[in-house]
């Protein structure tokens, strides 16, 4: 099992994370993960702190020249700007107005959508700071850190993640959209909003620019693709052992998470099940399905083919032109603190859930296949791929369906075409209101089940 925690303050000298349970052999460099850490801060619409504040990675344990012990991971991210909060974060008590001044003021206007509240009352506060300071999103600095060393673990068993933006409010990828491979990294983080889908990119800047001139925030859906998975990561015997439910507790545990779907999620509910599932066919003495609705697990086990989850943002919760609060120290009427904030960090999600789910997935292969070195855990998965018999074995990659017998040639019952098609990227209720499952607005591209256009590939949806 892997065990993995992080501590430290937004504002203080450094964030800690630690990994337990990883095999030997695993490569990792302060270069690969300062790499993780650059892309976290990616992202149009990312506030001013992104391009002052550098993260200083150093590693303190469980890594020599080069290559996992088998030892606890220790990460350390230092913060280049702690010299100016040592007095305000310092850990030694203060004496007179470091804790009433400058920096030190009293936060007494918790701002609505955040931890402030309720962290003060919970934790016996009366003020925000000693709240704000750990809820902030500062600390998933040290998830992709973490998610960084999972990530090469994976990496060397041949499982690989890319993670991409599908909608910033209402502004979203339109259907039929091809999915992201591992070969395009560079160029989606290239991107100013990671999307895949460069004329949904240009409106979604606009979108940005839009609500940083109206002084608001924005939303979004990300979504995480695992490439090579084997059949059989988690298991259908118990509630905590899904990999499903697994993959949802710790994309929720993402601050500002709301929402998780595996696969086509909400859209499926509102499909007949004779068009809601992957059929299986016989292709070349392997099993395959020809679509990939499901996401990539079954019985809350993967099942081999492309994993896709998909993570949705509230907008971010500080308001540039403030939303209405209460003042606590005078219990009046107040706007909420508000220094500076991003407009959106949809992009920076993304990453974040990457790292998060690479990290359930590590978990997952070391409960399935163990290993003290990687070498080991590798000749355990071979050997339990090699165990499987010929009759059960399935593909990677979706199939071209052959047509049923109660089929016209080239028509699927349904109506769709026989080919291979990844269907149904519906963020829940679009942005002129409608919920899935509505008739498609005039000019709205194809819903999801329309027929897919001749020559469509596997991943594609
Ligand atoms: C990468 C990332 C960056 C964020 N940046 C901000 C920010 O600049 N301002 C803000 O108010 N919230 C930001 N948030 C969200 C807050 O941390 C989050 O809304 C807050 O913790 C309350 O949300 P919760 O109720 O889901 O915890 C960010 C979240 C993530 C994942
Ligand atoms: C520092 C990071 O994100 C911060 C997350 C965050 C929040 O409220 O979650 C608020 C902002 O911090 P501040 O209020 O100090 O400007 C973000 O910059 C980071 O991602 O490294």
């Amino acid at each position: 099992m892997l065990r993995w925690l992080t501590a430290g303050e937004s504002h203080g000298p450094e964030l800690i994370a630690i990994l337990e349970g990883l095999p030997s052999g695993i490569p990792v460099s302060v270069e690969n993960i300062q790499t993780d850490l650059a892309r976290r801060k990616l992202g149009y619409g990312r506030g001013a702190r992104m391009k002052f504040e550098q993260d200083e990675v150093s590693l303190s344990g469980g890594i020599v020249h080069g290559f996992t012990l088998g030892s606890p991971v220790a990460i350390r991210v230092g913060n280049t700007e702690w010299p100016k909060w040592t007095e305000v974060m310092g850990a030694a008590p203060v004496e007179g107005d470091a804790k009433t001044t400058g920096r030190g003021a009293p936060l007494t206007r918790p701002r609505p959508g955040h931890a402030d509240l309720v962290g003060m009352q919970k934790y016996g506060f009366d003020e925000a700071r000693p709240i704000l300071e750990r809820a902030s999103a500062r600390e998933t600095a040290a998830r992709v850190a973490l998610g960084a060393v999972a990530r090469n673990f994976l990496a060397e068993l041949g499982i690989t993640l890319v993670s991409h933006t599908l909608s910033i409010g209402p502004v979203r990828v339109p259907e039929g959209s091809p999915l992201p491979r591992p070969s395009d990294v560079d160029t989606l983080d290239a991107d100013p909003l990671r999307c895949f889908d460069p004329a949904t990119s240009a409106l979604m800047v606009a979108e940005v620019d839009d609500a940083h001139k109206e002084g608001d925030t924005l939303g979004g859906v990300v979504e995480v693709l695992a490439y090579g998975l084997p059949p059989g990561l988690g298991s259908h015997v118990h509630w905590d052992r899904r990999l499903d439910s697994q993959l949802a507790a710790a994309l929720m545990g993402i601050q500002a998470i709301k929402g998780v779907e595996v696969g086509d999620g909400f859209l499926t509910t509102t499909r007949r099940g004779s068009r809601a599932h992957d059929e299986l066919f016989e292709v070349d003495g392997e099993i395959g399905r020809s679509s990939d609705r499901a996401g990539g697990t079954e019985g809350g086990m993967s099942t081999g083919t492309v994993l896709r989850v998909r993570a949705g943002m509230k907008p971010i919760a500080t308001v540039p032109h403030s939303l209405r609060t209460v003042d606590v120290q005078t219990g009046g009427a107040a706007a909420a603190n508000h220094q500076r904030s991003d407009v959106c960090a949809v992009p920076a999600a993304g990453v974040v859930a990457e790292a998060m789910v690479a990290l359930v997935l590590a978990n997952a292969v070391q409960e399935k296949f163990g290993g003290d070195s990687v070498r080991e855990t590798k000749r355990n998965l071979d050997s339990y791929l090699a165990a499987i018999p010929a009759s059960l074995r399935s593909g990677h990659e979706t199939v071209q369906a052959p047509e049923r017998d109660d089929e016209a040639p080239g028509e699927r019952s349904d109506g769709t075409s026989a080919a291979p098609v990844r269907e149904g990227f519906d963020a829940g209720t679009s942005g002129d209101g409608r919920t899935p499952g509505d008739s498609p607005a005039p000019g709205d591209s194809p819903a999801p089940g329309d027929s897919a256009a001749p020559g469509d590939t596997p991943g594609i949806r």
